[in-house]
This record gives structure tokens, C-alpha cells and sequence, in this order.
């Protein structure tokens, strides 16, 4: 539990100042803007301090088990029903599920790095957000999206509601500034961001431009692996996950965007919905910085599953088998004996999508490229390029240090389908199976 906590004035933040943090992952915290906002020992008395309006936000059942229980007193200015209705938003390019798919070629799949808005184009991050690959149903909340965010533009007196699935962001490029219904994260490439399903935000560019990938996930919200033999500490540890403190800004008209169902909605209000000036509870956006991942591998031989990289995994309703799993692959050591040290070739079960957030990734040292992708689906078999396989065959095995790359994937057990925008959009790299086609038949038999 974490001590109450002011914080500045929204409209106070600049691009040059340093956030305040709650620390720890789905914690029961704790913040107040202004000392006295929040009621002391109940929920909703009958008038709040300050004279705010509680407001419950639920992301589980009201009668999910504790463990899984997540929920959020807002005591805010004005509660969201002051608002005002809603008409359709055009995105054609953020589709849904795999509804919003086109066929699920069998071949793997790589893109080069995506564009990012060119010459007059101005987009901010909704505007800019494409699905790239999807699977499931939010209406069946089930399954995901991988989606690229590609924008020059901050949202002003915008902000976006995602009824449809919880968003995980992994920066590539840019910094960005999340202002939040429960106060502001800044993060940076190499940092993710995890915005609960239904939290209003916006987002502002730290920078000309900004590129990054995110997981929309429809499914079970993310939480931490269990750590099984590794016992009590280790990979991502709980009190590197960074919670906002509460920040609110002045009264001003808005222009709120809601997802929901796979369609987008918008309307023009004259509040902000930015007006939270206390909350407790364990529902919240946080931050992650990945450089805090405590790395685990090998210390003998053979190449391990990369389960051991799970920073945060969504599961499904059978155990072991992940609606989600996000993984990463940071710096390391390599120091294995008599191994072939890269990726083994395989066929999984699971679907796998992957990113580059910088450097390079050892299974593919040309052509996946930082803000490109891959997608390896159920079943289609990938593994180290040519150049790869030969290195790491004939390399002298001393301790290798695996630096200054940070790749991820999203692995899915619901097999994913590609958007008309991935496999006709430009970025699709249609040379990709060349990059195995130097593995010559060597058998010595
Ligand atoms: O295919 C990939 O590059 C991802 C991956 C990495 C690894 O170390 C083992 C299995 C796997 O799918
Ligand atoms: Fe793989």
C-alpha cells in the first residue's frame, strides 16, 4: 500500500519534467491531487470530499476472485455520464479480430520497417494505429491484435476509451506521454505501457515523430508469470511496474473517440475527461521498463523455450496455453557448451508474432529490421536465417554477450490473419523465404 501522494497540476506537466510514480504491479494504491480528496474509510460516502463524484471502474466481475479482481474508486470532478452522444469515427485501417483479416497465407511472413507519415500526412495515434495481424473476437473476449502506431501529431483535446481490449504499448521510436484518467506515464523505446481495457487516455509525442507496436488484447487481462522452480524473484519483478499518480487538468471541451465492438465512435463534449482528482485501487495503467527484466538462460547447455522471457502473459481457460504471452528478448549472455546458441528451426503450436525495437535479433541478422515485423503462424516452419546458421555452427563457443537489441513477440495459441493493410499496404517483404534458401542439403552420411 502506498501513502497518498499530490501530484502537479495536469495542465502544470511539460515534456522536461520528471514524473512522479507508484510502485508495484496491481498494487491497492493509493493518490490524491489535492491533500483531502480522498474519503477515508468508505468508498461513497454520502457527499464525497471536495464535493467529487465517486466513480467505480471495473476490469473484472464484480465476483471474480480476489486474485483476479481489479477495480478503481475515481473521485473526480464530474463522473463520465456527462457526456454526449456518439457518432461513427472512421478508421478503416484499425480493424478487429479476425473478422477484420483477409487470408492466412501458410508462409511465414515479414514486413519492413512501417512507414511513417510522409510529406503533408499528419496523423496522431489513433489516427495512426494499423492492425497489422488479429485473431479472436473482443465480443467473445477472446484473442488479439498486433498493431503498429505510426503519427507526427499529439492528440489535442482528443482522447480514446477501448472497451474492446486492453492496450499494451511497446514504443519503437519517440517518446510518448500518456495522460490518463489516473494521471500521466512518459515512456521511451525500451519502456512498455499497459493501459487497462476501458481507462480514457491521450497521448502526446515527446518527439517529431513516433513508431511502436501495440498488443490490443481482447482476452483475460495481462499479469505476471507465475515463476514456478525459479522461485520467489525473478524475470519481471513486481516493483518495477510504475503506477501514475492522480492529476487533473482544467475544464475543457473534448473530443472523446470509444472502440467498441470493433467500431469507432466519436462525439465533441464539453468536459474533460481528464477531471479524476483521487483514486485508490488496484486498477490502473502502469509502465515497465524492460532494462529491469531479470534475464534468465542457460548456464549449460542447449537452447531453452523462450517462455523464460515472459514479461507478462493473458491467459486462456486452458492452463499453460496463453491467449497471450508478450516475451522479450533483451541483452544477455550466451555462454552455453557444445550448443547451436540461436533459436533451434521449429513448427509451434502457438502463433507468433514479432517486433524489433532496436539492434539486431540473432536468429535473423539482416532483412527484421527495428519497426518491421514477422508472423510465424500455427504450424509454419521458421528458425535462424543462412547467415545465422552458418555463424553460430562454426563460431568457437566462448561467453557471448547478446548486445544492444531488444526484440519482442507476441505469442498467441488463436492462429493470426493478416489485414488487407499488411499484405497489400507496401511494407510487406515478398523476398522474406529467400533469407533460408542457402541451407544446402550437407548431410555427410
Ligand atoms: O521464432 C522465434 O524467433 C522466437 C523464438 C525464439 C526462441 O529462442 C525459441 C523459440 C522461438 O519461437
Ligand atoms: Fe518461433
Amino acid at each position: 500500500m502506498n501513502a497518498p501522494q499530490t501530484s502537479d497540476h495536469l495542465s502544470q506537466a511539460d515534456g522536461a519534467t520528471s514524473l512522479r510514480y507508484q510502485s508495484g504491479f496491481a498494487n491497492q494504491f493509493e493518490t490524491e491531487a489535492v491533500p483531502g480528496a480522498l474519503p477515508k474509510g468508505r468508498n461513497s460516502p454520502q457527499r464525497a470530499p471536495m464535493d467529487l463524484y465517486p466513480e467505480l471502474l471495473s476490469g473484472s466481475a464484480f465476483t471474480a476472485p480476489r486474485v483476479e479482481n481489479r477495480r478503481t474508486w475515481l473521485y473526480r470532478r464530474q463522473p463520465s455520464v456527462v457526456t454526449s452522444p456518439f457518432r461513427p469515427f472512421e478508421a478503416p485501417l484499425w480493424t478487429t479480430g479476425a473478422a477484420g483479416g483477409v487470408s492466412v497465407p501458410p508462409d511465414p511472413l515479414r514486413w519492413h520497417p512501417f512507414p511513417l507519415p510522409q510529406g503533408a500526412e499528419s496523423w496522431d495515434f489513433v489516427e495512426g494505429i494499423r492492425t497489422v495481424v488479429a485473431n479472436g473476437d473482443p465480443d467473445a473476449q477472446t484473442g488479439m491484435a498486433a498493431l503498429v502506431y505510426l503519427c507526427n501529431r499529439s492528440m489535442q483535446q482528443r482522447a480514446l476509451m477501448n472497451a474492446d481490449g486492453e492496450m499494451l504499448i511497446v514504443p519503437q521510436q519517440g517518446g510518448l506521454r500518456l495522460v490518463t484518467e489516473m494521471g500521466l506515464l512518459d515512456v521511451i523505446p525500451g519502456e512498455i505501457a499497459l493501459m487497462p481495457r476501458g481507462v480514457t487516455f491521450r497521448v502526446e509525442l515527446h518527439e517529431a515523430q513516433a513508431r511502436g507496436y501495440i498488443c490490443e488484447n481482447y482476452g483475460a487481462p495481462f499479469r505476471l508469470p507465475e515463476l514456478g522452480p525459479i522461485g520467489s524473484n525473478g524475470l519481471a519483478n513486481p516493483r518495477d511496474f510504475l503506477a501514475p499518480v492522480a492529476a487533473h487538468e482544467p475544464q475543457q471541451a473534448y473530443e472523446v473517440i470509444r472502440k467498441i465492438g470493433g467500431e469507432l465512435w466519436h462525439n465533441q463534449q464539453a468536459v474533460t475527461p481528464f477531471n479524476v482528482v483521487a483514486w485508490h485501487g488496484n486498477l490502473t495503467p502502469v509502465k515497465y521498463d524492460t532494462a529491469n527484466f531479470m534475464t534468465i538462460g542457460s548456464i549449460s547447455f542447449d537452447h531453452p523455450d523462450p517462455s523464460i522471457f515472459t514479461v507478462l502473459t493473458s491467459p486462456s481457460d486452458t492452463p499453460g496455453t496463453a491467449n497471450c504471452d508478450f516475451v522479450i528478448f533483451p541483452p544477455r549472455w550466451l555462454v552455453q557448451e557444445d550448443t547451436f546458441r540461436p533459436p533451434w528451426y521449429h513448427r509451434n503450436v502457438m502463433s507468433e508474432f514479432m517486433g524489433l525495437i532496436y539492434g539486431q535479433y540473432d536468429a535473423k541478422p539482416e532483412g527484421f529490421r527495428p519497426g518491421g515485423a514477422s508472423l510465424h503462424n500455427s504450424h509454419v516452419p521458421h528458425g535462424p536465417d543462412t547467415e545465422a546458421f552458418n555463424a553460430a555452427s562454426t563460431r568457437t563457443l566462448t561467453p557471448q554477450k547478446l548486445d544492444h537489441t531488444l526484440a519482442f513477440m507476441f505469442e498467441s495459441r488463436w492462429r493470426f490473419r493478416p489485414t488487407r493493410y499488411a499484405m497489400q499496404g507496401g511494407a510487406l517483404d515478398t523476398q522474406y523465404a529467400a533469407c533460408w534458401a542457402g541451407l544446402q542439403d550437407q548431410f555427410k552420411g
